[in-house]
C-alpha cells in the first residue's frame, strides 16, 4: 500500500486481473494491464479463457483448464500476493467455484472486484450454462465490490429496472447473497438522458456518479478498465469514493481520446492518472433535480453559492481556541484567522465568538467562526468553517442569504468535488501530515496528493491544513496551495512571532 507522507511512494501496488485474454488489445487482461500499469500500479494476470477476436469479431473462446486456472492464481499466490483483485471474465462454472474456494482459503483477503462480463447477454457465448448460479451462490459471498451493467443486473437479478426502486432492489438482492457493495454501471440505465449515471451503494451509503454521456463508437473494453481503475486506485490506498471518483475520470479521459486501431470500435486510450477538472463526474447531490429523482437521502443542494473572499490567496491562517490568541495573531498582521472552540453550549462560547467577529471587524481580518454557524450568523461573522459531518446539520441556504463565507473540510478526490458543488468559499484539502491536534479518521494526505488536489481545485482558493510545520511549508507550498492553517505550529511555538514572521516569508515566496 502507499504509506506517502511527503514525497516518495513506499511500494508499487500489486493488482491481479483474473480475466479472459483479448487478442485485439482493447479489453479483457489486455484492457486490465494497461490500466493498471498507466495509474501507477504493477499488474499480474490470471487468464481464463483465451479469446481470437479482432475489433470486428469474436472467433473463438476457449478456456483454460482447471489445472491451468488454479496453477496462475496458486503462483502468484505464493510470491507476488494481490493488494487487490480485480475479476472480469469467468467462463466456466469451476472456474467460478475454484476461485470461491481459493479466495476463501487467504490468509489475508485482498479487496475483490467482480466485473460480471461472462453473465451478459452479450457475452453469452463466453460463458457457460449456470454460471451465473454459481456466481451467485458461491462467488458472492468473496465479492467487495459488484460492478454490473443494467443488463448484467437484470441477468443476475431478475429485476427489471425502471425506476430508483429497482435500482435498490435488485442492489439489495446482490447484498443479501454477501456481496460487499455494489456499482450499477449506467452506461445502460435510461431513467436519465444524456447522463451517464453510476449508483454505488453498500446497504448503508449511497454514491451517484454523473457524466455527460460521451459518444464514441471507440469504447471497447470500458467495462474491463473502469473496474481495474477502481482497483488499482484502492490499491494505491484511496477511499472507495475516491476510486470511483478517479476510476470515472480515467474512462472520460481515455473515452475521449479513443481512436479505432481496426475496422470496428477502437479501445479506450490510456492515458495514466487524470487531471483535467472537466474529466472528473458530477456528484449528484440529494437536494438536486436528479437526487430527488433518485430519492437520495438529505437535502444538500447546489444553491446560490457563498460569498467570495476576494482574493485565491488567504495567506497563513492560523486556527486558534480563545479570543487572546485572535487578539495576539491580528496584533502580529495576520489577516485571515478562524476561532476554533471544541465541545461548548452555544451559550458557553458566545461571547467568545462575539469578541472574536468584532476584533476581526476592528482589524480588517477574515475571521472564521468553526462550527457555531448559527451564533455565527446572528453575530454578523466575516465567515463559517464547517467540516463534512456539519454538513448533516447545517442550513447552508441561512449561511448564504446571510452572506457569510463559507469554508469547508475535504479528505480526498470524493469530498473536493462534491463540496465544490456548493460554491463555499474556499476548500480546505487535509489532514497532510500526522496530527497531534486532532484525531482524524482518515489517513495523512502526503504532498503528492496534495498537489493532486490543488490542481483540480484550481478555481477556487483552498487551504491545506494538518501537522504543517516551518520545515514543512515550503514544500507544502510549492503544492500551489493557496493558504496554510496551523494549530500547534502557533500556539505552542516559544517565539509565536518569529513563527508568523517565517511562514509570510514562506508564503510570500
Ligand atoms: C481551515 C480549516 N480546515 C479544516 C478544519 C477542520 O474542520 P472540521 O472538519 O469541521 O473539524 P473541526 O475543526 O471542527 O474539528 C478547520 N477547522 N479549519
Ligand atoms: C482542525 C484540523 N483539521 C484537520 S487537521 C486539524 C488540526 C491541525 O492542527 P496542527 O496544525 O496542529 O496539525
Ligand atoms: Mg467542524
Amino acid at each position: 500500500m502507499d504509506k506517502t507522507l511527503g514525497r516518495t511512494s513506499v511500494k508499487t501496488p500489486i493488482v491481479w486481473t483474473i480475466a479472459g485474454s483479448d487478442s485485439g488489445g482493447g479489453a479483457g487482461i489486455q484492457a486490465d494491464l494497461h490500466t493498471i500499469n498507466s495509474l501507477g500500479g504493477y499488474g499480474c494476470s490470471v487468464i481464463s479463457a483465451v479469446t481470437a477476436q479482432n475489433s470486428v469479431a469474436v472467433r473463438l473462446v476457449e478456456a483454460v483448464s482447471d489445472e491451468m486456472f488454479s496453477s496462475q492464481l496458486d503462483s502468484l499466490a505464493d510470491d507476488m500476493p494481490a493488494d487487490v483483485i480485480k475479476v472480469g471474465l469467468l467462463s466456466t462454472v469451476s472456474q467460478v467455484e475454484l476461485l470461491a474456494t481459493f479466495l476463501a482459503a487467504l490468509e489475508t483477503k485482498p479487496y475483490v472486484i467482480y466485473d460480471p462480463i461472462a453473465v451478459a447477454s452479450s457475452g453469452a457465448n463466453m460463458a457457460q450454462a449456470g454460471l451465473q448460479q454459481a456466481v451467485l451462490e458461491t462467488l458472492l459471498p468473496h465479492i467487495d465490490l459488484l460492478t454490473p451493467n443494467a443488463d448484467e443486473l437484470e441477468i443476475l437479478t431478475k429485476v427489471i429496472i425502471t425506476s430508483s426502486h429497482d435500482i435498490r432492489r435488485s442492489a439489495k438482492v446482490l447484498l443479501d447473497k454477501g456481496c460487499g457493495s455494489i456499482l450499477i454501471k449506467g452506461g445502460h440505465l435510461e431513467l436519465v438522458d444524456d447522463v451517464c449515471m453510476d449508483f454505488w451503494t453498500n446497504g448503508e451509503r449511497e454514491i451517484v456518479l454523473g457524466t455527460p454521456r460521451i459518444d464514441s463508437p471507440h469504447s471497447h473494453g470500458t467495462g474491463c478498465s473502469l473496474s481495474s481503475a477502481i482497483a488499482t486506485v484502492l490499491a494505491l490506498d484511496y477511499p472507495i469514493e475516491d476510486a470511483l471518483v478517479l476510476a470515472k475520470a480515467y474512462l472520460n479521459q481515455g473515452l475521449k481520446a479513443a481512436s479505432a486501431k481496426g475496422k470496428g470500435p477502437g479501445p479506450i486510450a490510456h492515458l495514466g492518472w487524470p487531471t483535467d477538472p472537466t474529466d472528473f463526474p458530477d456528484v449528484i447531490l440529494p437536494g438536486s433535480e436528479l437526487g430527488r429523482l433518485l430519492n437520495l437521502q438529505g437535502e444538500l443542494a447546489a444553491g446560490q453559492g457563498f460569498a467570495s473572499c476576494n482574493t485565491d490567496k488567504l495567506g497563513l491562517y492560523p486556527v486558534v481556541d480563545s479570543v487572546e490568541w485572535c487578539q495576539k495573531l491580528l496584533d502580529m498582521g495576520i489577516k485571515t484567522l478562524q476561532l476554533r472552540i471544541k465541545g461548548k453550549t452555544d451559550a458557553e462560547v458566545e461571547a467568545d465568538v462575539i469578541a472574536a467577529i468584532k476584533l476581526g471587524k476592528q482589524y480588517q481580518a477574515r475571521m472564521f467562526i468553526n462550527d457555531y454557524w448559527q451564533l455565527a450568523i446572528k453575530h454578523g461573522a466575516y465567515g463559517v468553517h464547517l467540516g463534512q459531518e456539519d454538513l448533516n446539520d447545517a442550513v447552508l441556504p441561512q449561511i448564504s442569504r446571510a452572506g457569510l463565507r463559507l469554508g469547508l473540510s475535504t479528505h480526498g478526490y470524493y469530498e473536493m468535488l462534491r463540496a465544490k458543488k456548493l460554491k463555499p468559499s474556499y476548500i480546505a484539502l487535509g489532514h497532510i501530515f500526522p496530527t497531534q491536534t486532532k484525531d482524524m479518521p482518515s489517513r495523512p494526505q502526503g504532498l503528492i496528493r496534495l498537489e493532486k488536489y490543488a490542481a483540480l481545485m484550481n478555481d477556487i482558493p483552498t487551504v491545506a491544513i494538518g501537522g504543517i510545520n516551518l520545515e514543512r511549508a515550503p514544500q507544502v507550498w510549492q503544492t500551489g496551495v493557496g493558504s496554510i492553517a496551523v494549530v500547534t505550529a502557533i500556539t505552542l511555538a516559544d517565539d509565536p512571532q518569529a513563527v508568523v514572521d517565517a511562514f509570510n516569508a514562506v508564503l510570500e515566496s
